[in-house]
């Protein structure tokens, strides 16, 4: 069973996917995290995130890891847990041009399918281009939505309001055109994924009509 969920920053990608592996005993991988991680890693080292040639020739040095139990994930880089760090807006002001680089995704691809097929009982993965590209044979394909404002408003509340709805926005608009122009792998809607738009769903409802493709497939290849 393996349940690919993409979809833009703030749509509710990783509350959901947490939710959906619980309430179903499957293993979870976080991908945006671990192109988080490389990116923590690239600007710790000094190396010029702008320059792709310079993150191309990096890109085989940090060793990334991430725990697959929904109820306790991790990353760590060189063995440091690097889960706090990663959320910085420093981090997030960069994560597109390195995850941009073909290098860097040959490698993050990689461990993903091969963490994907090491899962017991399955797994939920969630990203940018799981159902296209990393897994395209995925069981179940979900592209999550929401309206920006929405997005920018679950964001800002996550920083207390540190940083403003508005500022929040423009950023996420500015990433998510970053991350579906790019030429490897963009962010895109795989033809048979089920769109849910979250802008008016609470994570409970979200979650229970993903669990309930879940078992209505599950039930079909019975
Ligand atoms: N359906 C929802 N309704 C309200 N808030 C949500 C919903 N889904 C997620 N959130 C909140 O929005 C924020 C962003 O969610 P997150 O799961 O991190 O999104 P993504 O992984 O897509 O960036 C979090 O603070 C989360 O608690
Ligand atoms: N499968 C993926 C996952 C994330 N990325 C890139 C593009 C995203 O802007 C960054 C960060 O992803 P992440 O899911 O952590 O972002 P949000 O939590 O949604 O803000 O990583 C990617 O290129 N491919």
């Amino acid at each position: 069973m393996i349940v690919a969920i993409d979809g833009p920053s703030g749509t509710g990608k990783s509350s959901t996917s947490k939710a959906v592996a619980a309430r179903l005993g499957l293993s979870y991988l976080d991908t945006g995290a671990q192109y988080r991680a490389m990116t923590w890693w690239m600007l710790a080292n000094g190396v010029d995130v702008q320059d792709p040639a310079a993150v191309a020739d990096a890109s085989g040095k940090p060793v990334v890891t991430s725990g697959t139990d929904p109820l306790h994930p991790q990353i760590s880089v060189d063995g440091t847990d690097v889960s706090g760090p990663i959320r910085s807006q420093e981090v997030t002001a960069a994560v597109s041009a390195v995850s941009a680089v073909p290098e860097v995704r040959a490698r993050m691809v990689d461990f993903q399918r091969r963490t994907a097929a090491a899962a017991p009982a399955g797994i939920v993965v969630e990203g940018r281009d799981i159902g296209t590209t990393v897994l395209p044979a995925a069981t179940v394909k979900i592209f999550l939505t929401a309206s920006a404002e929405v997005r920018a408003a679950r964001r800002s509340g996550e920083l207390n309001g540190a940083v403003s709805v508005a500022a929040t926005r423009e950023a996420l608009i500015r990433r998510d055109a970053a991350d579906s122009g790019r030429t490897t792998s963009p962010l895109a809607k795989a033809d048979d994924a089920v769109e849910v738009d979250t802008s008016e769903l609470t994570l409970d409802e979200v979650v229970d009509r993903i669990v309930a493709l879940v078992e209505q497939r599950r039930a079909a290849v019975r």
